[in-house]
């Protein structure tokens, strides 16, 4: 029996794979497995019984993934599957920015007694009135899975489209249509574009990356759209680009005391992937990827441990270890299999960083006193027996 527990509230339809082998724990110290949406890890205890962590979203920077990794705790994350809740909203973003539609429901509402609303609507709508999108540049940085969907559907606009991503993935791409231009370095998105939307992971090399400098180099009144983290702008920054009129808007998807009553700030309270397909998308690819960890030992999207997949035991038991990725560990964990007579019917070992790990398909079952010896081993970090 597995026990799972949910720092945050999951879809339904996710919690639901879960067969009669699952138990809901609330108590995280009894836990084997945890899901989670944005609440933050950080700060807390891990119990050495946790195997494995499922982060029902994109952005894995509350979870102290070094820490678990080292604990031989494997965090993974769901690709892609809150990508469109988040394009919409990009685009709604794009269109808020553009148009004064939140000044202009404001102003209804506080006329909203106003017996003379409707001819009083026809003088004062000059108030709030915009620009088209149509034409306009878009510059995106991050091609991922939200940054490749806000491209195309940009383009779709009539906007034209720039897009940076230097790591960018053959899969996203492929993905990407060939109206978007290419660029190299990011400046030239500074210096040519009308709007700019970031689609970056909150990493050390993207912390802050928008700040003063970087926001010198833009075009004045500049659109900037943030709906990846707060932390990648120096908000600081940004308050008094604002407040100069530099940055004509920012579109953020996160409040927080900086933020949330600057002047030509539009701020939304974190609702990018608060959709209910989003949410059902990402529960359902979380627990899927937590069952085939802990009922088979595969690891399919991970960011502290590689992927690797040997489908279901065929043979009489499986080992799964978690190490640290240093030489001579296969040889050491065979030496141990052989000295105990035990043939390996099959096995896989990949590593990511400083972290490996390996599947071991047994002919025969590993006594307790094999499995011992394999947790002595120095740079062992957990050892599994899966079946
Ligand atoms: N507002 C929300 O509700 C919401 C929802 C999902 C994701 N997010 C945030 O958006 C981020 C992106 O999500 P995603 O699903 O597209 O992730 P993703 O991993 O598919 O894409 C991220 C892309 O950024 C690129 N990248 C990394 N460093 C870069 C750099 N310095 N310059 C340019 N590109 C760089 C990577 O190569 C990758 O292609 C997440 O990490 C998360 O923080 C927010
Ligand atoms: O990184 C993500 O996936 C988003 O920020 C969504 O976060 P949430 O699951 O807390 O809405």
């Amino acid at each position: 029996m597995f026990k799972y527990k949910c720092l945050n509230p999951i879809a339904g339809v996710g919690l639901e794979l879960f067969n009669n082998k699952y138990d809901k724990c609330e108590d995280v110290n009894d836990a084997d497995a945890i899901l989670v949406r944005s609440a933050s890890m950080h700060d807390m205890e891990l119990p050495d019984t946790l195997e494995a962590v499922a982060r029902a979203g994109a952005g894995v920077n509350n979870i102290p993934l070094d820490k678990c990794a080292d604990k031989g705790i494997v965090v993974f994350n769901t690709p892609g599957a809150n990508a469109n809740g988040v394009k919409e909203l990009v685009l709604a973003g794009l269109l808020l920015a553009s148009r004064d539609v939140v000044g202009g429901i404001n102003w209804v509402q506080s006329e909203r007694a106003n017996e003379d609303i409707a001819k009083l609507t026809e003088k004062e709508k000059k108030n709030f009135a915009g620009c088209e999108i149509k034409g306009k540049k878009l510059g995106i940085i991050g091609l991922g899975a939200i940054g490749v969907l806000v491209a195309n559907a940009a383009t779709h606009l009539g906007m034209e489209v720039y897009g940076y991503d230097p790591y960018i993935s053959v899969d996203a791409a492929w993905n990407l249509s060939r109206s978007i231009k290419h660029i190299q370095a990011v400046e030239d998105i500074y210096k040519e574009c009308d709007y700019i939307t970031i689609h970056v992971p909150l990493l050390d090399a993207t912390r802050k990356m928008i700040n003063k400098e970087s926001i010198a180099k833009m075009k004045d009144g500049v659109v900037v759209l943030n709906f990846a983290r707060d932390l990648l702008v120096e908000e600081t920054d940004m308050v008094e680009a604002l407040k100069n009129g530099k940055v004509k808007r920012y579109v953020s998807d996160f409040p927080n005391t900086t933020m949330a009553g600057a002047k030509n700030a539009i701020v939304i309270p974190h609702l990018g992937a608060s959709t209910e397909e989003s949410e059902d998308n990402c529960a359902m690819m979380a627990v899927k990827e937590l069952m085939d960890y802990m009922e088979n030992g595969n690891i399919k999207n991970s960011v502290n441990y590689p992927a690797c997949d040997m489908g279901e035991c065929i043979h009489a038991c499986r080992i799964a270890i978690n190490h640290r990725n240093v030489k001579n560990m296969i040889g050491q964990f065979a030496s141990v299999f052989g000295e105990a007579d035990i043939n390996i019917a099959n096995m896989m070992n990949a590593s990511k960083g400083d972290f490996a790990y390996s599947l071991f398909d047994l002919e025969k079952a590993a006594p307790e006193e094999v499995i011992s010896r394999i947790k002595t081993i120095d740079g062992v970090l957990k050892v599994r027996v899966i079946k």
